[in-house]
């Protein structure tokens, strides 16, 4: 718990979204790409893990948070990759193994096995990949093998935008190129934005939904900080008073989750934006919000906690497709505020959060780094909270603790 109001400066790890896409691109990249300002954590190492089996070398130096990539191989017949934990590095590398003609088995944890593939298996069929689903139907462990040819696909976009940005990466490499179309609403749609901006810097041009035939060019990547782990920082200071500084975000980044310091801002905290930093102020008033959360969903559950303090209900819409993510994820923000004591809600596509004084718990984290992250934001108000699990926090940002620590310092 803290006593004194907060006065920090800190620069979240890589983003785990720009890290993933990068190391991939670098991947199918012919030649040496340089990424520097990576994210070292379990989501990233899958990625490195499952790249290195499509046939790149990669060469990792965590001290100076930098990778050397040297792309353009091909995965050895019969390969199997696992992509631990990873929604993304799943998402992307089952479009990228499918445009070799070798048969390559993608698969991940129990958790993962739980979470929806069934619309990109059926965009790839459609590209002209071959996919056997050795799971449940629509399920992984799954596996793949090509060449996909391309042309129009079919794809969904209301359960998550990942299918989208997988096929998107997978595209130039494809004979006929890629042109993707929808069938339902897109969700998360600032995360497609970040895929093109990405493929833009290897080298390939995306006009909407449609990539034309050619492949990547190596290119040196700088990864910015993450603005999702930036959510739980810039919370801390709402919550515990006082201000935080993240470094290496602000109003030219790439990362939609950086608009939560807007929804900061709404429900009464003082923020100033440069191109790369973003300070968050305590103005000791806090009112709830009612907010669609769609485009920056990951954030929602740090909303959740800072709803907690604020002086009126917050209510946040447009996000019932976190209920398929690492856990159920409105049934269990829902869940461990009532724990605490506090009243909150499901809604039909979302939740709702009404103010209160947390008693001492302890919360359980469904092995979700996100819940984790932020019920330990209570801790910052509430003496006696626990966080049980707190290790799943490796998914994306390790060092969590300690930098939540060192806010106060
Ligand atoms: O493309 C990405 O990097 C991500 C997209 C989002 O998932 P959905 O598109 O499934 O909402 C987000 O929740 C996830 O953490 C990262
Ligand atoms: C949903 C998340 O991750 P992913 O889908 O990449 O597993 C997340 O980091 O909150």
């Amino acid at each position: 718990m803290k006593t004194q109001p907060l006065d920090a400066t800190v620069r979240p790890p890589g983003s785990k979204s720009l890290t993933n896409r990068a190391l991939l691109c670098a991947a199918l990249a012919p030649g040496t790409s340089t990424l520097t300002g990576v994210l070292f954590a379990d989501d990233t190492r899958a990625m490195m893990g499952v790249v290195a089996a499509l046939g790149a070398t990669v060469e990792a130096d965590e001290q100076r948070r930098t990778v050397v990539v040297h792309g353009g191989g091909r995965p050895a017949p019969g390969a199997v990759v696992d992509a631990r934990q990873s929604g993304t590095t799943s998402r992307f590398v089952l479009p990228a193994a499918g445009l070799f003609d070798s048969r390559t088995v993608v698969d991940g944890s129990a958790q993962l096995r739980a979470r929806p593939f069934g619309p990109v298996f059926e965009a790839m069929r459609e590209a002209g990949a071959k996919v056997e689903e050795h799971g449940a139907t629509g399920y992984l462990p799954a596996a793949v093998s090509g060449p996909m040819r391309g042309g129009v696909v079919h794809v969904s976009g209301h359960v998550s935008s990942q299918f989208l940005s997988g096929l998107l990466m997978a595209g130039p490499l494809m004979r006929d190129g890629l042109r993707v179309s929808l069938t339902s609403e897109l969700v998360s749609v600032p995360y497609v934005e970040m895929t093109t901006a990405v493929m833009e810097a290897f080298g390939v041009r995306v006009e909407g939904l449609t990539v034309a035939p050619g492949g990547y060019r190596p290119c040196d990547y700088a990864v910015e900080p993450d603005a999702s782990a930036a959510s739980y920082l810039l919370g801390a200071a709402v919550i515990a008073g006082g201000r935080v500084t993240v470094e290496g975000l602000g109003t030219g980044s790439t990362q939609g989750d950086v608009r939560f310091a807007d929804v900061l801002e709404r429900m009464g905290a003082r923020v100033s934006r440069t191109a790369t930093s973003i300070t968050v102020e305590s103005t000791g008033t806090l009112h709830g919000v009612d907010v669609d959360m769609a485009d920056i969903s990951d954030t929602a559950q740090t909303l959740a906690a800072v709803a907690v303090f604020a002086d009126s209900p917050t209510r946040v819409t447009g996000i019932d497709f976190i209920r398929r993510k690492e856990t159920d994820r409105i049934a269990a923000v829902v869940t461990e505020l009532r724990r605490a004591g506090i009243e909150a809600t499901e809604d039909e596509d979302g939740f709702t959060v009404h103010p209160g004084s947390p008693r001492p718990t302890s919360f359980h984290t469904y092995e979700d780094h996100r819940m984790a992250m932020s019920l330990a934001l209570i801790g910052l108000r509430v003496p006696g909270i626990e966080i049980l699990d707190p290790g799943c926090v490796a998914k994306t940002y390790p060092d969590f603790f300690a930098d939540l620590e060192n806010l106060g310092a």
